[in-house]
């Protein structure tokens, strides 16, 4: 049997990719207090903003107010997307601890995306991650559609290689491996996280995954027993990309804790808290989480 990780860092992005899509706006109080319960749980890492066109994404237009106003828990990293100089100029402004720069392993995603090819982005990215080395920020490269896209179907692991050795090229301090319209499987995960690891240090290498068919828990195991040791996931299950129809959130937080207890493996968070920060925002949303052992519990505590 595969020996797997002791310990994993979860990386919360539910306040920005849980919540990008949300077709009513939701307020900055709103995202402030589930990015102030998710950091009272225990992430050291929550991805709290995009700093993107507002045209392109309304819902992420409140990024400066949920920053100002959320309290900083001391270790916590709080992260923002910038696809640009804008955006990072926006993202230092608002003290972001993390820029993630966004790219893509399909060129139709891409030009979709952020409205460019894959070189014509890194090209634009080697700004931004110049001028966070010069700031001191920590810089992540989210590589999306790997595992396969909307617009042209098939990814090859060599697409998402070169896209990593490019991150890498330009400085990042982690990656992220993304099955934006969740799709992968887990043999084909593990081939190309083990492909991407030939290219970057597996350590700093993160699984993405959306729960679109309902293989994202065994996406995150299989990767687990090929070292990946950074996972990120949504409070409640949020989200889907504007970008990818009918793609859903990712995999909720909740039962990925569910599963790392489980397993003894470590992650420093407080599973109680997540679910409450899950019923919290669904009951704003007016709908059920998508959370299966976030829902389990809250039923369980309920009696
Ligand atoms: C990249 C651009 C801006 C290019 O968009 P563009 O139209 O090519 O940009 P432009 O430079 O020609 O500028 C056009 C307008 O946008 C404005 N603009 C330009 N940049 C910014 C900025 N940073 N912040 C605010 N405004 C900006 C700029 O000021 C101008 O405004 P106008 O003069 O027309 O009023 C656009 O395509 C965009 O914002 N795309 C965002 C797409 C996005 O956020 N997608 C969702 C996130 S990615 C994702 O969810 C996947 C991920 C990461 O989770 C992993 C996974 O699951 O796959």
């Amino acid at each position: 049997m595969a020996i797997l990780p002791k310990q994993v860092k979860i990386v919360e992005v539910g306040p920005r990719d849980g919540l990008q899509n949300e077709k009513e706006s939701v307020p900055a109080a709103v995202k402030t207090a589930l990015v102030n319960r998710l950091s009272g749980a225990g992430f050291r890492n929550i991805e709290a903003a995009a700093f993107v066109s507002p045209k392109w994404v309304p819902q992420m237009a409140t990024s400066a107010d949920v920053m100002a106003a959320i309290d900083r828990r001391p270790g916590t990293i709080y992260s923002a997307l910038t696809p640009n100089m804008q955006g990072f100029d926006a993202a230092l402004a608002a003290r972001a601890d993390e820029v993630v720069i966004f790219g893509s392993a399909s060129e139709a995603f891409s030009q979709k995306n952020i409205n460019c090819s894959i070189a014509e982005s890194i090209a634009r990215f080697d700004s931004v991650a110049q001028a966070a080395k010069q700031h001191g920020l920590r810089l992540r490269g989210s590589i999306s559609c790997a595992f396969g896209c909307p617009y042209q179907g098939e990814v090859s692991p060599e697409s998402v290689a070169d896209v990593v050795r490019r991150m890498r090229d330009l400085g990042c301090d982690e990656i992220d491996i993304a099955d934006t319209i969740g799709v992968a499987t887990a043999r084909q995960t593990q081939t190309v996280m083990e492909r991407a690891a030939r290219e970057f240090s597996i350590d700093a290498l993160a699984g993405h995954f959306h729960d679109t068919y309902g293989q994202a828990l065994a996406n995150i195991y299989a990767s687990l027993e090929v070292g990946i040791s950074i996972y990120h996931s949504s409070v409640a299950g949020l989200g889907g990309c504007p970008y990818a129809k009918g793609a859903t959130g990712n995999i909720a937080t909740e039962d990925v804790l569910y599963m790392m207890e489980g397993l003894g493996i470590e992650t420093g968070i407080d599973l109680d808290i997540v679910v409450d920060a899950g019923q919290f925002i669904s009951q704003f949303l007016g709908r059920k989480s998508a959370s299966r052992a976030g829902n389990a519990l809250a039923a369980k505590r309920a009696g």
